[in-house]
């Protein structure tokens, strides 16, 4: 182990980011009423440029006027190249009474963009008198922002979580695909040549690495790895295996661009019961192995040792976090 010890990420469940755009204020109760952790109210991509003004004010009314119960309300703002952002980051402070928990940052390349974003917001916090300090969530989607992951987790003691945005990052990595997340039928590989008349084909997971990626920046600096969005949302079974595959590459959750998403993620984002039966099961025999002097033990056939009570107390404490929300 280094000297220096991770910090813990914020202990909230996110197992599902529920998205609706701003310019659509039919569904905010909608939104409130589900069953998803968080709640991202956007400003940015799902808003027309002529719509960007009146989207606000839809925000700012709704987090001061809708119960949004337990949820981590969030906003996600306009990016840093654009003649939105400063607007959206001072009129949230300034507009509303304290229910806003996190501004989402898009398109984050670079450390200097959350302290852009930190400083402005400090400033309309101090401005309006606000106690509540903001914190902050980024996407990880563009090819700046992947080669600065770190940089940018550890951009802002605010910074709670980061998400991968996989259609921004597919058009700026230049990738030849017009889907959001999912399996590309263009990325596989086919067995062996000698296998002629029986090879077959196995789709890769072309999220694999930018996902690996945010979730090591995010367990070195305390913050959330959550998957981003599945845009085919007639797809569940598509969703639920990108879902499958990020949570046990670590993510903590997912986004749903659709209502119909929300089940699927907080399904696969919970640990089963028999999942967090086995780990506790995991966890006593390593006790009594620890007990009877021994490092290593035997578990239903499987070598067990000290990484493994790491590894269960993962699931244990997911468990007790989301049964204690
Ligand atoms: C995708 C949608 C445009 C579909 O909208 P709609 O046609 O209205 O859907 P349905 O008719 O199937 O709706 C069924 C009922 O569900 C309600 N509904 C729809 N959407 C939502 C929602 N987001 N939250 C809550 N409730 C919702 C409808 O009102 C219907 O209700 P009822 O009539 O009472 O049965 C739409 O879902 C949508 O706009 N989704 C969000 C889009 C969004 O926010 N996009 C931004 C995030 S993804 C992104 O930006 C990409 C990323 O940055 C990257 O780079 O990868
Ligand atoms: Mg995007």
């Amino acid at each position: 182990m280094s000297f220096t010890i991770p910090p813990a990420p914020p202990a909230r469940p996110n197992r599902c980011q529920l998205f609706g755009p701003g310019s659509r204020p039919e569904l905010f109760e909608k939104m409130a009423k589900s069953d998803a952790d968080v709640i991202n109210l956007d400003l940015e991509d799902s808003v027309a440029p002529d719509d960007k003004d009146a989207a606000r004010k839809n925000v700012v009314d709704a987090i001061n006027d809708v119960d949004w119960g337990a949820k981590t309300l969030s906003v996600r703002i306009n990016g840093l190249d654009t003649p939105y952002w400063h607007k959206d980051v001072v009129e949230l402070i300034e507009g509303t009474k304290g229910r806003l928990d996190l501004i989402m940052i898009p398109k984050a390349g670079c450390a200097g963009d959350i302290y852009a974003v930190d400083a402005l917001a400090t400033a309309a916090e101090a401005a309006s008198g606000k106690d509540k300090r903001i914190g902050f969530e980024a996407i990880i989607e563009t090819a700046a922002g992947l080669a600065h992951v770190e940089e940018i987790a550890a951009a802002s003691p605010r910074m709670e979580a980061l998400s991968l945005g996989p259609a921004d990052y597919a058009a700026y990595m230049g990738m030849a695909t017009t889907h959001i997340g999912g399996t590309q039928s263009n990325y596989y590989m086919l067995s062996p040549k000698e296998h002629e008349g029986t090879r077959e084909t196995h789709y890769g997971d072309p999220w694999h690495y930018p996902i690996v990626a945010i979730v090591a920046a995010c367990r070195t600096h305390g913050l959330l790895p959550v998957d981003g969005p599945f845009g085919d949302f007639s797809d569940p079974d598509g969703f639920k295996a990108q879902a499958l595959r990020s949570a046990t590459l670590g993510c903590v959750g997912k986004w749903a661009i659709h209502p119909s998403q929300v089940a699927l993620a907080n399904e696969v984002f919970t640990p089963t019961d028999a999942a967090v039966e086995d780990a506790r099961a995991i966890i006593a025999a390593m006790e009594e192995a620890k007990a009877a002097g021994k490092g290593a033990a035997t578990y239903k056939g499987k070598l067990i040792d000290i990484a493994s009570i790491k590894q269960a107390e993962v699931i244990v404490k997911q468990a007790e976090m989301i049964a204690a929300r």
